[in-house]
């Protein structure tokens, strides 16, 4: 089973936690491949830098000056800060933007009402198979940052979640996938601020009659939209834990 495994800008952001989760990572036993985010630390060095961040359904408006932070600190120092950690773990890993090796060629998010800027939209083509499978059949595990690039030498900021997504359809052709989305709570929550009201199982009809609750709002909306387009586009399981949960039962998998 190839697990494609998804981390956010929460757990980048949080040190030891970072760190706990890479050794659980470290210690799966079998091909995998990582993909960050990062998004809370962005924005916090944009206000910084007197940026103003600026966000749209969980999706980021990148400028030019945006796009410049935001490729240095997903692509630099975030990416090499996790590759390093999983090299002292004993994981051998290889950071990739989707232009190194051609990994994940997007294109510009086309403006209709609102103009994204620089922003990156993937389809199952995007992804470079080729090099994901020549690289976790070589015991390399990929480490993928949240920028693309469209062929013509721009780089695109492209939502980590959907770059996750994207991946794990692109390699279910010819792998078991299962994918993982991690972050900041056990799973999905009947209170997002009590851990005892865990749904260990959700399918699209709990999901919608859920939302329509305003039970799962914000960022949960676009991870769970995201999650069942992928398991009817063939990936095996989606579930989505608590970093520190990757490899125990205490999960929402999806139905
Ligand atoms: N029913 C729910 N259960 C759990 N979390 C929820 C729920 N509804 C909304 N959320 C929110 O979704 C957030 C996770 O989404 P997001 O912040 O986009 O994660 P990340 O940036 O780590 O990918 C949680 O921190 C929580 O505040
Ligand atoms: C276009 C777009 O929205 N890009 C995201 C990429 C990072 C990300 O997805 O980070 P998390 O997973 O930590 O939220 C952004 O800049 O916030």
């Amino acid at each position: 089973m190839l697990k494609i495994i998804k981390i956010g800008g929460g757990i980048i952001d949080d040190n030891l936690e970072l760190e706990q989760f890479l050794k659980t990572f470290t210690a799966i036993d079998s091909p995998k491949i990582l993909v960050h985010g990062g998004g809370k630390g962005a924005s916090k060095m944009l206000n910084q830098l007197g940026i103003e961040p600026k966000m749209i359904e969980g999706r980021r408006i990148t400028d030019q000056p945006t796009l410049d932070v935001v490729t240095g600190l997903y692509a630099g120092n975030i990416n090499k800060t996790i590759v390093s950690k999983l090299q002292k773990f004993g994981c051998n890993a290889l950071g990739l933007s989707g232009a190194d090796g051609n990994a994940i060629k997007g294109s510009k998010r086309p403006i209709k009402t609102i103009d994204y800027g620089f922003v990156g939209d993937l389809t199952t083509e995007s992804i470079n198979k080729e090099l994901f499978q020549l690289l976790i059949d070589n015991n390399i595990t990929p480490v993928v940052c949240a920028i693309t690039h469209d062929g013509n030498g721009q780089l695109l900021n492209t939502n980590a979640d959907t770059i996750a997504s994207t991946i794990a359809v692109a390699m279910s052709q010819k792998n078991e996938v299962e994918l993982n989305f991690c972050f900041d709570k056990i799973g999905v929550l009947r209170d997002v601020n009590d851990d005892t009201t865990l749904i260990p199982k959700i399918n699209e009809t709990l999901y919608l009659q859920l939302k329509e609750e305003g039970v799962i709002f914000e960022g949960m909306i676009p991870k769970l939209d995201n999650s069942f387009k992928v398991i009817n586009a063939g990936v095996k399981n989606v579930c989505l834990v608590h970093a520190r949960n990757i490899n125990s039962e205490i999960k929402t998998i999806l139905c």
